[in-house]
Order: structure tokens, then sequence, then C-alpha cells
């Protein structure tokens, strides 16, 4: 399978007032087309500045980032984010703002098909009826649904997700996994999910990397064999749980590294 994303050791210092702060050092991470590697690491580590690479926000001191065998020189129509807030637009309905992408990606589509489409992904995620509200009147789930179709509906190569359900309860953030994995079903994409909870990375991911401490570099890369129809009730065998033993162990490792200094 190719890799469509691929980064060869990458180092990175950012400039601060009081000198450069390294913040990658030898970060190697593959990912192939249509798979969905989640990033984990302590605190600090680098791990948001790699989604800025990805999706060309940034350069690396040294090193490589490719999509698709091509060098990342700036930002790509291809990618799509979603965040941990989701910034809705309050002044827009759902529907404008799920179709926000395409109004700048493809100007030349009619209202009739950017409505078409959104649709289709407000579906999928249960907002079907919510398209005229207005951001303010969603819990905040619903909200982190509705920018997972703004962050979709361009229909990008890419997705990348900065822990996009950090800030919801235990049982909404089970319930986007579970929507995350229906719309990987049913429109594959490749993704690159950076979050803080182990137990996510093995639900979504099919590679869980693990970043050292800042500097980061890549520490620990595991391969999620799990069935890809997985539910819930994969998190509560004894091979989940020993998957999330060796990812506590190496989280450990990587704070050791860090010396605390975050
Ligand atoms: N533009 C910038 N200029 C200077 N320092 C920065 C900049 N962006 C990030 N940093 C610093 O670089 C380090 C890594 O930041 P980054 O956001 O990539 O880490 P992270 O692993 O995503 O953090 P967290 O887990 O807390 O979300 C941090 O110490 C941060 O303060």
């Amino acid at each position: 399978m190719e890799n469509l994303i691929e980064i060869k050791g990458v180092k990175h210092a950012y400039t601060t007032a009081s000198g450069p702060l390294p913040v990658l050092d030898g970060l190697d991470v593959s990912v192939p087309t249509g798979t969905f590697a989640a990033v984990v690491g302590p605190s600090g580590c680098g791990k948001s500045t790699l989604t800025r690479l990805v999706a060309g926000l940034m350069k690396p001191d040294e090193g490589e980032v490719y999509l698709h065998g091509e060098r990342v020189k700036g930002p790509r129509k291809t990618v799509g984010m979603a965040f941990q807030n989701p910034v809705l637009l309050e002044w827009r309905s759902i529907m404008d703002n799920v179709i926000l992408p395409l109004e700048i990606v493809a100007p030349r589509m009619s209202r009739a098909d950017r409505e078409a489409r959104a649709m289709e992904l407000l579906d999928m995620v249960g907002l079907t009826g919510f398209e005229n509200k207005r951001p303010s009147e969603l819990s905040g789930g619903m909200r982190q649904r509705a920018s997972l179709c703004r962050s979709l509906v361009h229909k990008p190569e890419v997705l990348i997700m900065d822990e996009p359900f950090g800030a919801l309860d235990a049982f909404t953030r089970e319930d986007l996994w579970q929507t995350m994995r229906d719309l990987r079903r049913a429109e594959p994409f490749t993704t690159v999910l950076i979050t803080h909870d182990l137990r996510e990375s093995v639900f979504l991911g099919d590679q869980v990397i693990v970043l050292s401490g800042r500097p980061a570099r890549t520490q620990y890369v595991m391969d999620v064999d799990l069935p890809e129809d997985r539910t819930l009730d994969v998190l509560y065998t004894p091979k989940v749980a020993d998957m999330l033993h060796i990812l506590r162990d190496q989280i450990k490792i990587a704070q050791g590294r860090d010396g605390g200094a975050h």
C-alpha cells in the first residue's frame, strides 16, 4: 500500500525570546493510504507541530514531509482539519457552516449540489433536521459532529484531527468514536489523530505512534490488529488491555525523557 503521508527525519526548533526551542528531533511517520494513525505523547512534546507540518502550515528546519510522494511546500486544499474547539460561525446556520469549505475549494459547484453533499454527511452523523439551526442551539457533541462534516465535505485526502473529542464527556466521546468509525467505512480517507486518550487511539487507529518527550522523535509504533468493524466492547477484551498496558509504559518512558520540563 502506498504511503499517503511520509515524514522523514524531521527536526524543528521554534524561535523564542529565550532562544531556539527544539520541538522535533528525528520524526519518522508513515501513514498508508486510507488508514488511520493515532499520535500520542507527553504534553507539549510537539504533536500539534506535527499536524502543522502535514497541513503545510510550516516548514521543518530539516527533513522532509511528503503527501502522495510530493514534497509539501505550502497549505493544501486536499487536507481537512478538525480541532478540539469546533469554531463554527455563529452567524451561519449548521448547513452554511458545513458547506463553507466547498465555497472555497469548489466555487463553481451549485448551491443545490453543495447542500446535497452536506446533507449526506449530516445524515451519517445523525444531524438531519438540525441543518437550519445556529451552532449555539446544538450541544457540544452535536457541534463536534457538525465540525466533522465540515472537515470532510470537500472529500479531503487527509483528515487531521487535533484532540477533537478532548472537551466532550466520556459518553459523548465514545459516541463520536463510533461515528468516526462509520464515516470512515462510508468514505475512506487517511487520518492523523492527535489524542491524549489511549483507548481512543486503539479504538480508532490502525497504528498508534508514540512520540517521545520534547524534542520529540518517533519512539514506538503499534500496529492495531483488531477487526475493522470493532465495537466498543473490544475495549474490554484482554487483548486491548495488553495493548493499553504497552502504550502506557511507552508514555511513561516518553515522560521520563522529558524530565518533567513542560
Ligand atoms: N509558534 C510557536 N512558537 C514558539 N513555541 C511554540 C510555538 N508553537 C508551539 N510552541 C512550543 O513548542 C512545544 C510543542 O508544542 P505543540 O503544540 O506542538 O505540543 P503538543 O504536543 O501538541 O502539546 P499538548 O499535548 O500540550 O497539546 C511547546 O512547548 C509549545 O509551547
